[in-house]
């Protein structure tokens, strides 16, 4: 049994959280510390123990992995009350926050520098992960094991690229969201009734997504394939890929925007 203790049961703790059980990870094994009710609530049903403050985790429960799921803000003052748990390993999802800034908190101890994504609370997520030395093969299988439960996992070496990381799949789904939001916006100033524009743009983002997920082709060759020389969708994309103001120039402003963001966290 993996024994898990998650510092921080918000958005991102709670995705993980709900991906957890639902894959069948032991809900026994897991302690979760967060000062907001609603996290008692939702999973102390479910059998998670969940705690106000580190000093309520009963002192015999000694954790494999500390997921350390906090504001990159708050980091500072709360990762040092979780130095006892030195013979696990620290799994911060925090944005920014290098693993440098752990070491200087916690000590000589083992860290995973880790980015995942809500669509983890439907085992849909996608996490990049970037270790220190000292994570050997264990403490690296153990933080496998959780995030793999909730979606697709990638190592990388050169901790340089987390930023960008974060800018892209981090905070990646907020643009999706925010494209089935526009786009059911625009279908209601196009006409339709506001919910049923809201129904198309959701099942049209879902369904591509789906697509997207199960096809061999490529993103740009799905593209293509809806695109009728002449026809309405090349009309569509005459404006959203125009020259020097279209969709992928936002879109790399707002990756960089993220990415410098991002660096701003670091301190
Ligand atoms: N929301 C997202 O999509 C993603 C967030 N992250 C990272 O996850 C972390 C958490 O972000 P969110 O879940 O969005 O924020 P959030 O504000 O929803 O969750 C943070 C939680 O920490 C709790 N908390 C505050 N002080 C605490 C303490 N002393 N002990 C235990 N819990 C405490 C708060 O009550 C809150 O529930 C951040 O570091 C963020 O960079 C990473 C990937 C994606
Ligand atoms: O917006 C943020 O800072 C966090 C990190 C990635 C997604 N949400």
């Amino acid at each position: 049994m993996t024994r898990v203790l998650l510092v921080g049961c918000g958005k991102m703790g709670s995705a993980m959280l709900a991906g957890w059980i639902e894959r069948g990870i032991d809900p026994a094994g897991i302690v979760v510390v967060e000062p907001g009710g609603a996290a008692r609530d939702t999973f102390g049903p479910k059998g998670v123990t969940v705690v106000d403050t580190v000093g309520a985790v009963d002192r015999a429960f000694m954790p494999d992995v500390v997921v350390l799921a906090v504001k990159p803000q708050v980091m500072a003052e709360v990762a040092p009350s979780y130095a006892r748990f030195k013979d696990g390993v620290f799994l911060s999802i925090a944005a920014g926050k290098p693993v440098s800034f752990f070491a200087g908190l916690l000590g000589d101890v083992a860290i995973v520098r880790a980015m995942p994504n809500t669509p983890a609370a439907v085992r849909a997520g996608i996490t990049v992960c970037v270790a220190n030395a000292r994570v050997d093969a264990a403490r690296r299988a153990a933080c496998q094991i959780l995030l793999e439960a909730v979606g697709e996992v990638a190592w990388i070496d050169d901790e340089g690229l987390m930023d960008a990381v974060t800018a892209v799949s981090g905070s990646g789904p907020a643009y999706v969201f925010l494209l089935a939001e526009v786009m059911a916006k625009a279908g209601a100033k196009a006409g339709l009734p506001p919910e049923l524009a809201t129904r198309l743009a959701r099942a049209t983002v879902w369904g591509s997504g789906q697509l997207l997920s199960q096809s061999a082709e490529s993103s740009e060759q799905l593209r293509i394939n809806v695109t009728s020389p002449g026809g309405t969708t090349a009309a569509a994309l005459a404006v959203l890929m125009a020259e020097g103001k279209g969709f992928g120039e936002l879109m790399d402003d707002a990756v960089a925007a993220a990415t410098r963001r991002g660096k701003e966290l670091a301190g």
